[in-house]
């Protein structure tokens, strides 16, 4: 006879290891998304223009016949991920009554198309790089170090900025620069449900704004704003503008130019609250021509563990610790975003949800 033992703590121990050992192999799931991506399938499928079998799969995308059963294992890991879906159909082969499996899109793998005008590729590739990943292996002595000191630059030596602004074969600045444009992208949506913000503005300083995708949008729903992409010099000296949108170089630390209103999109969580501040008052100091009628429009993450469900939080969370990591930034609650706006000055805030996971804070002098 085999002794069982407490099957109630059986139970609680397999549950426990099961929770575990699927928190260790969370990067099996991303890397395998990311090899989909590096291979194109979502491409291959979207221009087949129907679900698609492993044969004919592995033929468009040229894998050795050797990858045919390996394609179909990761195709089985990213199906049950929800990135693609499984249909039936008869089987090409002769075999009566026979079927065969293929390959569908799904709205998550839909994002991953090239050349769409929404494609979050960019993200996955920046995002899974090397230069986000390797740093993690130094955490245990990051946590013995100066407490200002990235997780990034503890590992490497150098600031995730100084990285991305160094000039390298592999252009990581541009690669950066194709991420947050992507993300930016899908801003287009959010621009309709959102558009009140921005009428009755004159001018509109959109700090931190890259290669100016969000301001493009924008110009394109109001072409009579006159728009002002502000980044840093070395981001925005190639980039030319046309009569309402212009490219200024500097530095949003010393000083903002003037609009009616300023845009911070995904530019806050990079820093901590100290230089957060700093930023705030500027854009104040910016918008101050205006008097009363100016405002900050602020798009960033407000975490919300009450409000939100488990997926949404982990996903606000997961970015937290990207911000914490690599730029000393955060993620902030609703609470903390109040403390920052009433630090630097402001007297009232309006706070509404956009783009599923994000939040545009309208903040006012
Ligand atoms: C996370 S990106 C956001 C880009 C854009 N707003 C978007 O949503 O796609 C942060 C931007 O801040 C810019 N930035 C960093 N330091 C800056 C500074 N001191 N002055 C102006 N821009 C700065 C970066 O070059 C980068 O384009």
């Amino acid at each position: 006879m085999v002794f069982c033992g407490n099957s109630t703590e059986e139970s609680e121990l397999h549950h426990a290891q099961i929770h575990l050992y699927k928190h260790v192999y969370n990067f099996v799931s991303s890397m395998a998304l990311k090899s989909a991506m590096e291979l194109g399938i979502a491409d291959v499928i979207h221009s087949h223009g129907k679900p698609m079998t492993i044969s004919e799969l592995s033929s468009a995308l040229k894998l050795h016949p050797s990858k045919v059963s390996v394609l179909q294992r990761f195709l089985r890991l990213l199906t049950h991920n929800g990135f693609f879906a499984k249909t039936i159909l008869p089987s090409k082969n002769g075999v009566e009554g026979g079927e065969e499996i293929a390959y569908a899109l799904t709205p998550p793998s839909k994002l991953l198309i090239r050349n769409k005008s929404i494609c979050l590729a960019p993200i996955v590739k920046g995002a899974l790089h090397s230069s986000s990943l390797d740093m993690w292996h130094s955490s245990k002595k990051w946590f013995s170090e100066d407490k200002e000191l990235t997780l990034y630059e503890s590992a490497t030596g150098e600031s995730f900025w100084d990285f991305l602004n160094k000039t390298t074969e592999s252009d990581t600045l541009g690669m950066f620069q194709d991420a947050m444009a992507a993300d930016s992208k899908v801003f287009k949506l959010a621009l309709e449900e959102c558009k009140h913000v921005f009428e009755g503005l004159g001018s509109l300083v959109d700090v931190g704004g890259g290669t100016g995708v969000v301001t493009r949008l924008i110009s394109e729903t109001f072409p009579h704003l006159k728009c002002t992409v502000f980044d840093q010099p070395q981001v925005v000296a190639n980039l030319t503008g046309n009569e309402n949108l212009n490219f200024v170089g500097g530095d949003m630390f010393k000083s903002i130019p003037s609009a009616d209103a300023v845009l911070l999109k995904w530019v806050l969580r990079d820093w901590n609250d100290e230089l957060s501040v700093k930023i705030l008052k500027n854009c104040k100091e910016a918008i101050s021509g205006k008097g009363k009628e100016g405002k900050v429009i602020i798009i960033d993450i407000a975490i919300d563990e009450v409000g939100d469900d488990r997926e949404m939080t982990e996903l606000k969370l997961d970015y937290d610790l990207v911000m914490l990591t690599m730029f000393n930034g955060k993620e902030r609650e609703k609470k903390e975003w109040e403390k920052l706006i009433y630090e630097a000055g402001f007297s009232n805030y309006k706070i509404i949800p956009i783009c599923g996971f994000k939040s545009l804070i309208e903040v006012y002098p």
